[in-house]
C-alpha cells in the first residue's frame, strides 16, 4: 500500500461508511476491520474497492497454523492490499500465513502485504506483564515480535509510535511499522495507551500511520484528515 494515512472505517454499515468517505475527495487508504467485516461480509470490500480506494484488511488472524493458512487463501482472492495476524500466534502460523495467502493470490495480481500485530495500542506496559504474564518491558514484547515476524517471512508489523524507531534499527528501513494510535495534539486518547501524533510517528521512522476517531468523528473529516496528511508529509525523518 503506499504511505498515505490509513483511515480506519470503524462504522457498522456500509452506507455510513460510504457516506463519511463522500466528505473526503479522491482515492483513499482505508482500513476495514471486523467492526466492519464481520457485520457485512466481503461485499463491503467490494463496494470500496470499486470506488477507488486501498484496503488494508484488519481481522488480525489468531489461530492454528493450518486455519489461518486456508483462511489467508481466501482473503488472498477479496483484492486488498494489506491483511494481518497476530503475531502471537507464532513463527509455523505466520509461515503458513504467508503461504496461503501466496496460494490464494490470483495469477497476475500482487500479494497483499501480511503484517503482524505485535502489542496492541491499547496495552499499557503494567497490564501486559499482569495480564499476560510477560515479564521485561514492552519494548522488548514488541522487538521480540517484529525479529519473529521478519524471521517467518512477514512484511511487518503493527506497532506503537513508541517501538517504532527501535523496530526500525532492528529489522531495517523497508520492514513495514505500521502504527495506530495516533491523535493530533488536543484530541482524546478514549481506549488507547500508546499514542503520538502524525509528525512523532514519521520521526519515529513509521512507514504508516492508523487513524480512526480522530478523523471518523471529527466535525469537519476531511479538515481533521488533511491536518493528519500535512503533518505526516511534511515531516522530517
Ligand atoms: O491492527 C490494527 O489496525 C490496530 C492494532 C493496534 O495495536 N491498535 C489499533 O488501534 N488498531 C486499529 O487501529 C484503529 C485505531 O482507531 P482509533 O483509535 O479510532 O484511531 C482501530 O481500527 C483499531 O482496530
Amino acid at each position: 500500500m503506499n504511505d498515505s494515512p490509513i483511515i480506519a472505517l470503524d462504522f457498522p454499515a456500509p452506507e455510513e461508511a460510504a457516506a463519511f468517505l463522500r466528505t473526503i475527495p479522491g482515492s483513499l487508504s482505508v482500513k476495514i476491520g471486523m467492526e466492519l467485516y464481520l457485520q457485512n461480509g466481503p461485499s463491503v470490500i467490494e463496494r470500496i474497492r470499486e470506488a477507488g480506494h486501498d484496503i488494508f484488511l484488519d481481522l488480525k488472524l489468531h489461530d492454528i497454523p493450518n486455519t489461518v493458512g486456508q483462511a489467508m487463501k481466501g482473503l488472498a482472492r477479496l483484492g486488498v492490499g494489506m491483511v494481518n495476524v497476530h503475531a502471537a500466534g507464532g513463527r509455523e502460523m505466520m509461515e503458513r500465513a504467508l503461504e496461503g495467502l501466496e496460494a490464494g493470490t490470483p495469477a497476475g495480481r500482487k500479494r497483499p502485504e501480511l503484517i503482524a500485530v505485535t502489542q496492541l495500542t491499547s496495552t499499557a506496559e503494567e497490564q501486559m506483564r499482569q495480564e499476560q504474564g510477560i515479564s521485561g518491558t514492552l519494548e522488548e514484547s514488541v522487538l521480540r515480535y517484529a525479529r519473529l515476524a521478519q524471521e517467518s517471512g512477514l512484511d511487518g508489523v503493527v506497532c506503537s509510535v513508541h517501538e517504532a524507531s527501535a523496530i526500525r534499527s532492528l529489522c531495517g528501513d523497508s520492514f513495514l511499522k505500521v502504527t495506530p494510535g495516533i491523535r493530533l495534539a488536543g484530541s482524546g486518547t478514549q481506549d488507547q495507551k500508546r499514542i503520538a501524533t502524525p509528525e512523532e510517528a514519521r520521526k519515529a521512522g513509521s512507514t504508516h500511520i492508523v487513524v480512526g476517531r480522530t478523523i471518523t468523528k471529527a466535525t469537519d473529516p476531511a479538515q481533521a484528515y488533511n491536518e493528519v496528511k500535512r503533518q505526516w508529509e511534511e515531516s522530517i525523518r
